[in-house]
């Protein structure tokens, strides 16, 4: 049995989609439930910011490349559908969802962002939501975790180029080498109220794994064999 469908049968998704929720503007909220699920499996996420599309498309690229009875990990190709649909990083309320989780270090009021690689300096602004965890998009994206208790989470986004792993963990080697990317303990600037603050909160790993500025069309090439790699990765205790 080959571990990957012929191409021409990549443009349709496997069956199996379930939904966890709706959007601020009605979209179905997406996950993949892994075929091969057990007490190691993850969770593979991307879409955050709707803005960042290279690894969202990359992720649709090896859902549907690998055979879907040898994927291990669920998966959410995108967290914040509005976003994908209208361009932006927020959601449609303007808020920042990677600073609306239930941490304990939310801050409320403003946050901002670099507008493309080309900005010095971080000058456009967003909102963290009115109370920690406000957003649907985040709110059900808890709920799925408490849910599926995934062994850890994979968070995609871009463009800082780099898998953030402060644990160091054989995970976080293995996707900065097979993504050759350098592996950091932190992107190195502070994020209240981020998806990977609440994961550390409740005790659950989160790597983050930043593509570098590329297009979907490059990234889909260059990473589909990570990406697909990591669909049905495997700690090398239960090889
Ligand atoms: C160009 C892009 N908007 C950017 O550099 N954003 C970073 C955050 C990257 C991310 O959220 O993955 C920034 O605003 O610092
Ligand atoms: N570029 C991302 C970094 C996320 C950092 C990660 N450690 C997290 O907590 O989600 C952001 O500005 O939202
Ligand atoms: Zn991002």
């Amino acid at each position: 049995m080959s571990a990957t469908r012929p191409r021409a049968l990549r443009g349709a998704f496997p069956p199996g989609t379930q939904h966890y929720g709706r959007s601020l503007l009605g979209a179905p909220l997406i996950w993949f439930p892994a075929p091969l699920a057990d007490h190691t499996s993850g969770l593979i996420i991307a879409g955050t910011h709707g803005d960042e599309n290279s690894s969202i498309v990359t992720l649709s690229c090896a859902l549907r490349t690998l055979s879907p009875e040898l994927r291990r990990h669920h998966v959410v190709l995108t967290v914040n559908p509005d976003g994908c649909q209208l361009g932006l990083r927020a959601n449609a309320n303007g808020v920042d969802l990677n600073r609306n989780f239930p941490s304990a270090n939310w801050k409320s009021g403003e946050t901002v962002y670099r507008w493309n690689s080309s900005a010095d300096s971080r000058d456009v602004v967003l909102l963290t939501g009115d109370n920690p965890g406000s957003e649907p998009e985040s709110e059900a994206l808890c709920q799925l975790i408490h849910q599926i208790h995934p062994a850890w989470v994979v968070s995609f986004h871009d463009p800082l180029a780099c898998i953030e792993d402060p644990r160091h963990s054989e995970l976080g080697r293995w996707l900065a080498e097979s993504f050759a990317l350098p592996l950091v303990g932190s992107v190195g600037y502070e994020t209240p109220g981020s998806f990977g603050s609440w994961c550390n909160d409740i005790g659950l790993h989160c790597i983050t794994a930043e593509f570098p500025p590329i297009s979907s069309d490059e990234a889909s090439e260059k990473y589909l064999g990570a990406m697909t790699a990591l669909l049905r990765w495997r700690a090398a205790a239960h090889r």
